[in-house]
């Protein structure tokens, strides 16, 4: 046989596939109707499991049965999604328990943040609240949640991930552990400055302290002076706090210009970090569920069954609504080891319908799933573009 005519086959075959996709996504719809009336969920796992293997049986090969058995939950996959499209749409799939605000009230309101004055997370509540907020600092971010669930703050400014450094695992698992919510984010320039005290030289120096993400950002630097010994503490601030307090010539902190302003200390050394465009992104979190009307960039998080495909198939939900991925992480789940929570940051807003489309199908498929927040993104342009 020539290619033409192969071709000329394979173009019959796929022609009859659509058509059979086709009827069999009509049928969906009749499913759907079906599934409202009776108040049935649409994704029906043991259903799916009995149909994957039943074709799997028609194939005549190992490697067929394994392409099946992929075709098939693709197939269902989608028709998942029209029915997920069809309950909006009859306005079975709700708004989500979410308020909508013009804006958030920044210009008065009690924000806590993590450490002592002169920390990045203070310049960043500075930074997105401005002067007139009331600033106060608690000792540990579990402490800065505490807060606005008593209501003695409204906000809470908590660094989420660095752009060397990576994710700040514990904040990802301090959004699991309380009832709080994302609603605003802040990108914070991170510059390290090596800080002594005012008599002080660089050759006198045999400690440094400063925050286990502070000694991962300036690595390749702290390499270059192995005989130097790192201490690890709560604060970069808190580090230049230390170094004032103990007086000792050879102790020094990594941390901001501003934490050395503060505590009297001199600049031994500057551009001590790995990377000169060094990052911090910072979330506001809140205890009540809001979003901005600006709001486009959404955090959830869900546990997916533990089995072949699971993660694929959350993510695909996105992919079928047209949603931009910006983050995947994830963080072991306590209690069963080698088994994860992922967090997904993806750009929309709420009130979308593809949003709300791409949240209910999440929502039936996943073990655990939560809305972690709706907030206005800038993606750090202000500090990319002002640097
Ligand atoms: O049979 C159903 O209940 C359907 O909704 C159809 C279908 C399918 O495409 O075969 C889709 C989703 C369910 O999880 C199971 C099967």
């Amino acid at each position: 046989m020539d290619l033409g005519e192969i071709r000329k086959e394979i173009d019959e075959i796929d022609k009859s596939l659509v058509e059979s996709f086709e009827k069999r996504l009509a049928l969906c719809r009749d499913v759907a109707e079906y599934k409202i009336k009776s108040g049935m969920q649409v994704l029906d796992r043991k259903r799916e499991g009995e149909k994957l293997e039943q074709v799997r049986n028609m194939a005549s090969s190992d490697f067929n049965r394994y392409g099946i058995n992929e075709l098939f939950t693709q197939i269902m996959s989608i028709s998942r999604k029209l029915q997920y499209q069809l309950l909006a749409d009859k306005g079975v799939i709700t708004g989500l328990p979410f308020e909508m605000v013009p804006n958030l009230q920044k210009s008065r309101a009690k924000v806590v943040y993590q450490g002592v004055e002169g920390a990045y997370s203070h310049a960043a509540a500075l930074q997105f609240f401005g002067e007139k907020a009331k600033l106060f600092n608690v000792k540990t971010w579990d402490d800065a949640m505490k807060a606005i669930c008593a209501g003695t703050a409204d906000f809470a400014v908590l660094p989420i991930e660095n752009s060397s450094a990576g994710s700040v695992a514990n904040v990802y698992d301090l959004l699991v552990k309380f009832d709080n919510y994302i609603v605003g984010e802040t990108y914070v320039k991170v510059d390290h400055v090596l800080l002594g005290l005012p008599d002080a030289e660089i050759s006198d120096i045999e400690m440094v302290y400063s925050h286990p993400q502070g000694l991962m950002q300036c690595s390749t630097y702290l390499e270059e002076h192995r005989e130097w010994n790192t201490y690890s503490t709560s604060n970069t601030a808190l580090s230049a706090k230390r170094v004032k307090e103990e007086g000792n010539k050879a102790h020094a902190a990594i941390a901001s210009e501003m934490a050395g302003e503060l505590y009297g200390l001199k600049i031994l050394d500057r551009n001590v970090m790995n990377n000169r465009g060094n990052t911090t992104r910072f979330i506001i979190v809140a205890s009540r569920k809001l979003y901005e009307a600006t709001a486009n960039k959404i955090s959830v998080c869900f546990e997916t069954k533990h089995e072949n495909a699971a993660l694929y198939n959350m993510l695909s939900h996105l992919t079928y609504n047209g949603l931009n991925m910006l983050k995947l992480e994830s963080r072991p789940i306590t209690g069963r080891p080698w088994e994860f929570r992922f967090f997904v940051d993806f750009e929309g807003n709420l009130g979308d319908a593809g949003v709300k489309n791409a949240l209910r199908g999440i929502l039936e498929e996943a073990n655990y799933f939560r809305i972690l927040g709706n907030y206005y993104t800038d993606k750090g342009k202000s500090v990319y573009e002002n640097k």
